[in-house]
């Protein structure tokens, strides 16, 4: 397995080709300055043929061309915020000595689900750095969104709105930014998923080239995974029909004057923190699970359901915890598609956009902890493989020796490192289909510029802000 601490391609040392798409567009903004708003990098996710387009919000702050967007990601496992600072072309531009201010903390919104006023003042001292990097002159221009992910999607219509109103009112009393009410959302799992997708290509200098030069996308969240990934227009006239309440499966977005056609699907319970809710499920037959650590006997809580959560008599096993895995993941499951992944959801027919899989969020952290990537590197190529010997390693351990092994893996999650590294390992070939052998990007940071820059949705968001004004 190989670290790389630089990504190829990746940052500023455009190609020659790179360079004239540029001067083709600066020639666009002299020559067209209307039609510039929609060709350059407009950002326009929109439902296929037929369905309603999705606003596009308010403009970014501006001052001599320069536009700031604060996002708030409202994760399951903590809140985080993100101010960008963007130029006229819509680069990424330094705010300080950084190009992003990316500050978090833990944990997230829903779990204040009993006190909604309490959920939202944990995010004050968020807006107070935000504040500190936005000039105060461009603070009332500067727009503020609010995305909640899988968190929130699992608590409730009910409770998630209290939520959201709260952290509504205090954007309006406290954040002096642009704020209005529908920019504080909980976004559906395909608008998680596609931004995510736009946030690393964005980065990888990617857009405006054809889909086959587009990388795939997998975010591994607490709450749910998302897969994204671009298509060819004749697979996606092909896309079958979403199950009722889902989204579609295919968005298109029009970006640096490139139509791509997005495969997107999020699986909500199949994050890695719901998952081991759903792998004790389909697991737990005699009272205890195949996946748990020897020696530890306990329950597992999540989403405010309890599970028995102890050790077989003999331990964990790599093999029978994968069975339980396979069925946690319905891999099985009818396929009235053309091929599946699992569950019974279309695959999006893979091809070139999916040839490349960057890989996020807690892949990325699991890696790290288990000892086979360095967690201090932004990226590192692994394959599936390296997941399933890094699980049989742990599946061998008992609670007491694997605290000493991984000293970088939290108390709470130690009887569970078996059980996660399993999951990913069988998410990845046995869900996504993913070759074991198939090199992949784990991805934390993307290098940019002459710095690096947080590999998750909210810069997706913050373009579709800053390109809409
Ligand atoms: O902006 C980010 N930077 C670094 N890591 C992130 C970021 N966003 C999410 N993660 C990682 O993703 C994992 C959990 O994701 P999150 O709390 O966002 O769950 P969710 O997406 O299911 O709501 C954590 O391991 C966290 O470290
Ligand atoms: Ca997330």
């Amino acid at each position: 397995m190989r670290r790389y601490s630089q990504l190829p391609g990746a940052g500023r040392q455009d190609t020659l080709a790179d360079r004239v798409h540029r001067y083709r567009g600066v020639l666009l903004v002299v020559l067209a300055p209307l039609a510039l708003v929609s060709l350059v990098l407009l950002l326009m996710p929109r439902a296929p043929a037929g369905a309603a387009q999705r606003p596009l919000g308010g403009g970014a702050g501006a001052a001599g061309g320069k536009k700031y967007a604060v996002i708030f990601d409202a994760g399951s496992s903590g809140s985080r915020v993100h101010v960008f600072c963007f130029d006229g072309n819509l680069d990424l531009v330094h705010i300080g000595t950084d190009i992003e201010l990316f500050v978090q903390k833990k944990p997230g919104l829903s779990a204040y689900a009993q006190d909604p006023r309490e959920a939202a003042q944990s995010l004050v001292s968020l807006i107070e750095k935000a504040k500190e990097v936005v000039p105060a002159e461009l603070r009332d221009q500067t727009p503020v969104r609010v995305g909640a992910t899988a968190g929130l999607r699992a608590l409730g219509a009910g409770k998630s709105e209290e939520i959201l109103q709260a952290v509504r009112d205090l954007l309006r009393e406290k954040s002096s930014f642009k704020n209005q009410p529908d920019w504080v959302t909980v976004l559906d799992g395909t608008q998680e998923g596609a931004y995510e997708w736009v946030t690393i290509n964005y980065l990888l200098g990617n857009l405006g080239k054809t889909y086959a030069d587009t990388v795939g996308v997998v975010d591994l969240g607490g709450g749910s995974v998302q897969m994204a990934y671009a298509i060819p227009e004749k697979d996606a006239e092909k896309a079958p029909k979403p199950a009722d309440g889902e989204e579609s499966y295919v968005k298109k977005l029009f970006l640096k004057g490139t139509t791509y056609h997005l495969y997107v699907h999020s699986y909500l319970r199949y994050g890695l923190l719901a998952a081991r809710a759903e792998i004790l499920k389909a697991g737990n037959a005699n009272g205890y699970s195949n996946c748990v650590l020897a020696g530890h006997q306990g329950q597992y809580k999540y989403g405010g359901n309890t599970f028995e959560a102890s050790a077989a008599p003999s331990g964990s096993s790599f093999s029978e915890c994968r069975a339980d895995v396979v069925k946690a993941l319905k891999v099985d499951e009818a396929c009235t598609h053309m091929k599946c992944s699992f569950g019974g959801i279309w695959n999006g027919g893979g091809g070139a956009g999916q040839k490349n899989l960057f890989v996020a969020s807690f892949f990325f952290d699991r890696a790290a902890e288990a000892g086979f990537i360095n967690s201090n590197a932004a990226v590192a190529k692994v394959k599936p493989s390296d997941f399933e010997e890094a699980a049989k390693r742990a599946c061998k351990l008992n609670v007491n020796d694997a605290q000493s092994s991984y000293p970088g893996v939290q108390k709470d999650n130690v009887p569970y490192i078996c059980m996660d590294l399993v999951y990913q390992y069988t998410l990845l070939v046995d869900g996504f289909g993913v070759d074991p052998q198939q090199e992949m990007t784990l991805v934390k940071k993307v290098p940019y510029s002459d710095a690096f820059v947080e590999a998750a949705w909210p810069l997706g968001s913050a373009i579709e802000v800053a390109s809409s004004s």
